[in-house]
This record gives structure tokens, sequence and C-alpha cells, in this order.
């Protein structure tokens, strides 16, 4: 297979989601179904887009004790498994899912601690496949210990001087230098985005301020996630806010990455903003009506593609 995208997991994790009607804290809770998924952020994205036909690579950092749900779960999908695997076990994070109540709580764990040595062979990995034709690389989730906040930034840079286009969604301490690394797409939540910018953005309109700042610095396309209040798009002058149908929900967990594979899918075929939009909003309700990192089929997809609206912004 030669990919022409690949994404960047390096933390990783099993998703454990369990099903408790009724969820409640300080009390005996009683699990009514449980499910493991090969999971974390950009293996998230790699899955949704190798469902949708791309030749998918998923590199990153896997621990060697517990490997065997990712390599199953990648043959399974068709991607690549370029991921590096590490000392100890990929982290599990407990996925709580309420559907009495409409909730899902993340217990999400540290992960793994990355070595210099971890590092250096993913970026090796990321030069081979570079070298193989790789298009985009999308950069998804936290960062483990060991590496620094300026990780993402520096695999940015190297990526863009060797005509790799670059996607990010991540948070916290290294969104900042990620972003002055002008990715060509960014997907932070609105929470995400305003804990960077140090100001709360709870309209569409204070979304909308927030995202042109990051177009004015150089990023390429904006993509503000808001939950069910959809999404705010922006691209050079053009801006748009994508709102969703309600619909079923079996689990919030992988919208948002499924939000990336849609951007980058837009991004492969040209579309533009509204149609963008639109494509991306349409994987995140397609994921949301499943549990792990799957799509429902391509008509599917197109039907909810069909009920999104899509209005313009001034
Ligand atoms: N309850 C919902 N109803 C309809 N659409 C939703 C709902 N929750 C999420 N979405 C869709 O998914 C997109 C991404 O959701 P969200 O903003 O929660 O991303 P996120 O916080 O990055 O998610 P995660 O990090 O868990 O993947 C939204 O822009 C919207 O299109
Ligand atoms: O620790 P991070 O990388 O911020 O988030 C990890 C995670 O919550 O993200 C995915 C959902 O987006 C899950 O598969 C995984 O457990």
């Amino acid at each position: 297979m030669q990919p022409t995208i690949a994404t960047l997991t390096l933390n990783a994790a099993i998703d454990q989601t369990v099903t408790v009607p009724g969820f409640t804290l300080d009390a005996v809770n009683r699990v009514e179904a449980v499910q493991l998924d090969a999971g974390g952020k950009g293996i998230n994205v790699a899955s949704f887009l190798a469902h949708f036909g791309h030749a998918t690579a998923a590199a990153g950092l896997l621990g060697r004790a517990n490997d065997a749900l990712f390599a199953q779960h990648f043959a399974q999908a068709g991607m690549l498994d370029a991921c590096t695997r590490c000392d100890g076990a990929t982290r599990t994070n407990v996925k709580i899912v309420d559907p009495a109540q409409d909730q899902v709580t993340d217990l999400n764990f540290p992960g793994v601690t990355a070595s210099a040595a971890d590092l250096a062979s993913v970026t090796e990995t990321l030069a081979r496949l570079t070298a193989r034709g790789l298009v985009w690389l999308g950069l998804c989730g936290s960062l483990p210990a060991g590496l620094g906040a300026d990780t993402y930034a520096r695999l940015i840079t190297e990526a863009h001087a060797k005509g790799v286009k670059v996607a990010l969604d991540t948070s916290g301490a290294a969104l900042g230098p990620a972003l002055a690394a002008r990715p060509d797409i960014v997907k932070p939540n609105a929470d995400e985005l305003g804990a960077y910018l140090g100001r709360a953005l709870t309209t569409p309109e204070a979304v909308l301020e927030a995202a042109r700042e990051l177009v004015a610095q150089g990023i390429g396309l904006v993509a503000v996630s808001m939950g069910a209040g959809g999404a705010v798009l922006v691209r050079g002058t053009g801006a748009v806010h994508a709102r969703p149908p309600r619909i079923a929900v079996a689990s919030t967990v992988g919208a948002g990455d499924a939000m990336v594979a849609g951007l980058i899918h837009a991004a492969t075929l040209g579309l533009d903003l509204a149609a963008t939009a639109r494509i991306a909003t349409a994987f995140s309700l397609g994921a949301l009506g499943e549990i792990g990192p799957r799509l429902p089929e391509r008509a599917r997809i197109e039907e909810l593609a069909h009920a999104v609206e899509i209005t313009a912004l001034g």
C-alpha cells in the first residue's frame, strides 16, 4: 500500500466503553454492556478515512505489552500499521456512556512515557512514508509524558519542508506551539480554543472571531467544533456555520476525530468551504451513531450530509 494520508497518535488508547444507565457518583453502578476498541485520536481519524476508501497509515506509539488489539484493528480496517512499539502498555481510557441521562464521561489515563529514541523512530517512519508519496499528515491527540510541548510544532515544520500538508487536533500546552507552526487545518473544540486564547467562547460569534484570529496568523482552514451546536469553519475571507440535525447518539467519543477525517477527506477533493463543512459534519454525525472508530456506509453519510444546515457568516 502507498498511503497518501497518515495520522500520528503519540498517546494511543484502548477505549473501554461501558454502558451505565443512570450513572451515579458515590454509588455502586451496574455496567450493562462493555466494549473494547483500538483508540486514540489519530488512530480514530485514520480509521474513518480508511473506511471511506483512502489509503491510510497509522503512525505513533503503541506499548508492546498490549498491542494485539491495535494490530487486529489495523488489519480489519485495511490500514497500514506504521506504529512504533515502545516499552510498557498502552493506556486504557474508560468511556462511561449513560443513555438514560444522555451523558458520556471520559476517564483518560496518562499513557506511556515516551523516550527520545521512541520519537526518533516515529520521525524516521514519517520520513519513510513521506518518501513514498504522503500528501496529508494528521497530528492528533495529547502528547505523552517524555515529549516536549513543541513536538507537534517541530513535526509540522518538518512535514512542510517536504511538501506534506498537516491537519492538527490537539489541546493544552501542545496547541500554542503547534499553531505557531501554521498547520494547514486545525480542529479544536470551542473549549480548547478558548483555553488557548484565555477567553471563553460561548457564542458562534465569539467562535467566529477566534477562528478568524487563527486564519489571520496564517492557518489555512480553522474548524471550531461546538458539540450539538455544530461547527464554525473559516478559510481565507470565507466563514460558515454548520448546524447538525438532532440525532440519536450512541457515543460522542470520536465525533471530533470524525470531523477531522472529514476535513482531510474534503481537502483531498478540493471541496469549497460549504461542502467541506457539510461532509465533515456528516462524518461526525456518522460517528455519533457508533461505539468505536467506525462510520456507517457511504449512503448514510450522504443522507446525513443533506440534513446539515450551512449558513454563510458575514
Ligand atoms: N449531541 C450532538 N448532536 C449532533 N451533533 C453532534 C453532537 N455532539 C457532537 N456533534 C457533532 O460532532 C462534532 C464534533 O463534536 P465536539 O465538538 O464534541 O468535538 P470534540 O470535542 O473534538 O470531540 P472528541 O474530542 O470527543 O472527539 C460537532 O461539531 C457536531 O458536528
Ligand atoms: O488524551 P487525548 O489524546 O486528548 O484523548 C484520548 C481519547 O479520548 O481521544 C479519543 C476520542 O477523541 C479516544 O479514542 C481516546 O481515549
